[in-house]
Parts: C-alpha cells; sequence; structure tokens
C-alpha cells in the first residue's frame, strides 16, 4: 500500500473505528488494509474509481458482507463479523445505492417503518428535507429520484444512526440535486453528531461537505487527507486515481 498523506487520528475513544480491514467476496479479496477513525460528527468522503471496491467496503461495514480481515468497532464494541441485525442494533446505518424503499407504501409510512425509539420525529426530519414535506401520502415509488433519496437518507435518519453509511446519493441524480443533498448530509453529522461515511462520484461536491477523504484505487487506500486538503490539490486527486504512488508536486 502506498499512501500519499496520513491524518492524525483523533483523540479519545473514536465513534467508528475500522482496523486493517480487508473485504471481498468468497476467497477473493477485494479491499485490503482499511484503517478509519472517527469522531462524532465527523464525515468521511470514500472516493475513487469504479470497480475500486468502495460499495465492497460499506456493505462489509454494515455487516451484509463477512469481513475477510479486521476488526469494526463502533463506540469501542468490536462488531461481530456479518451479523447486520447486531451491526444496525449498534447504531451503524447503510444508505444503499439502490436505495431499498418500500415503493409500494406511501413516504410517511416508509418513515414510520422504520422509525426508532429516540429518533427524531416527522416534523422534525421533514423539516431537512422541506421537499418531501408536500410528498407524504404519495407512494415511495411514484417520487422523483431526488425524493426518493432525500426519504432514503430521512429513513436512516430516522433510526438515529450513531454512524451513517451512504453509498452513491448521487445514483442516477443530476448533479444540482447532489448540490442540494450533499449539505443536508453535513448538517446531519452537526446535528446528530452522527459520523457520516460518504461514497461518493461528484469527488468536488462531496469534498465540499466532508472533513476527512480517502481514494481507494484497486481495493488500495492511495490517498489520505483532510477533504480541504484534497480540494487543495486536484492534482494529487488525480495521481491517484491514475494509480500513480507520488503525487506531481507532493
Ligand atoms: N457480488 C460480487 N461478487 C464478486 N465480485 C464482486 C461482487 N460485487 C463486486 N465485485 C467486484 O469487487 C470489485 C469492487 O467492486 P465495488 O462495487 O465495491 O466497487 P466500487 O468502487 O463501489 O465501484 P463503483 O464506483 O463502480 O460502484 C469489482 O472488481 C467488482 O467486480
Amino acid at each position: 500500500m502506498s499512501e500519499l498523506h496520513v491524518t492524525p487520528e483523533p483523540a479519545g475513544v473514536p465513534v467508528l473505528e475500522v482496523r486493517g480491514l480487508a473485504a471481498g467476496y468468497g476467497s477473493v479479496t477485494v479491499v485490503r488494509d482499511l484503517d478509519v477513525s472517527l469522531s462524532a460528527g465527523q464525515v468521511l468522503a470514500i472516493l475513487g474509481p469504479n470497480g475500486a471496491g468502495k460499495t465492497t467496503v460499506m456493505t462489509t461495514l454494515a455487516g451484509l458482507l463477512p469481513r475477510i480481515a479486521g476488526k469494526v468497532l463502533v463506540d469501542g464494541k468490536p462488531l461481530p463479523n456479518a451479523r447486520p441485525g447486531a451491526a444496525n442494533k449498534a447504531g451503524l446505518v447503510l444508505v444503499a445505492d439502490d436505495r431499498a424503499l418500500f415503493t409500494g407504501l406511501s413516504v410517511k409510512e416508509n418513515l414510520q417503518i422504520a422509525h426508532k425509539p429516540g429518533g427524531p420525529d416527522l416534523d422534525a426530519t421533514m423539516e431537512l428535507f422541506p421537499a418531501l414535506k408536500k410528498r407524504l401520502k404519495v407512494s415511495a415509488g411514484a417520487i422523483s429520484g431526488g425524493e426518493q433519496q432525500m426519504l432514503a437518507v430521512a429513513r436512516a435518519l430516522v433510526q438515529r444512526p450513531q454512524v451513517l453509511l451512504i453509498d452513491e446519493m448521487s445514483m442516477g441524480l443530476a448533479p444540482v440535486i447532489v448540490e442540494e443533498l450533499l449539505p443536508v448530509v453535513r448538517r446531519i453529522a452537526d446535528d446528530t453528531g452522527a459520523v457520516v461515511v460518504l461514497v461518493e462520484q461528484h469527488v468536488h461536491l462531496a469534498l465540499d461537505v466532508a472533513d476527512e477523504s480517502l481514494v481507494i484505487v484497486h481495493g488500495d487506500v492511495r490517498l489520505r487527507g483532510s477533504a480541504a486538503e484534497l480540494a487543495a490539490h486536484p492534482e494529487w486527486l488525480e495521481a491517484a486515481y491514475l494509480g500513480e504512488t507520488e503525487p506531481a508536486s507532493a
């Protein structure tokens, strides 16, 4: 592994800690040696080209795919391997790239089904998504792609996540909609203290709202640093995406 930049780990017990994670399918390892340490309210953007292993990381963190190696800890407590229910109970909530809504149910019913005790009520949730408020009685299958993505995030929010994993929020959406949605994710992290891990193809939009960022290429972390630093060095990003081990100007 050749990382170009390393951010110091935050002090105290991290809300999400990933140590030496290897993930893949059966005997095929797709992602290796992933370490992450995030404190309350931090947003991490996971970037990288198609097929790099980003979704594999998210699915593995959520316990839907068994870890090949490594540990995942929430609030210092290790999660059992491949137990999505236990991961969810520990406060980890995945917004998958297919959104996985109950399309035959209304927007409101989708939220009611997901709601957990202590989670924000409908009014508080709709404050973040005013466009969705007007669509509460409409079936989730009949709202726009942007509204469906809002609903997918809102449905995660009412579960009171400690760790919110959002995989390719922008899938199938116009950049202008992504530009509206990403600041809401930032606000969720700021207001609730949830850690947010974001996989995103719109690199610069993601860096605008993230605190930290890492770039995965062919399953290895090639670049890591504060989001502001990476945004200020597009040449580092370009070098990492192209698979170069040294940035031109670092
Ligand atoms: N169910 C699966 N079985 C076997 N291999 C898989 C499976 N899903 C993904 N892969 C492989 O794992 C690798 C990483 O895929 P992954 O979907 O994690 O990448 P990604 O970075 O999320 O890509 P994208 O940005 O295109 O979504 C790819 O080589 C892919 O072919």
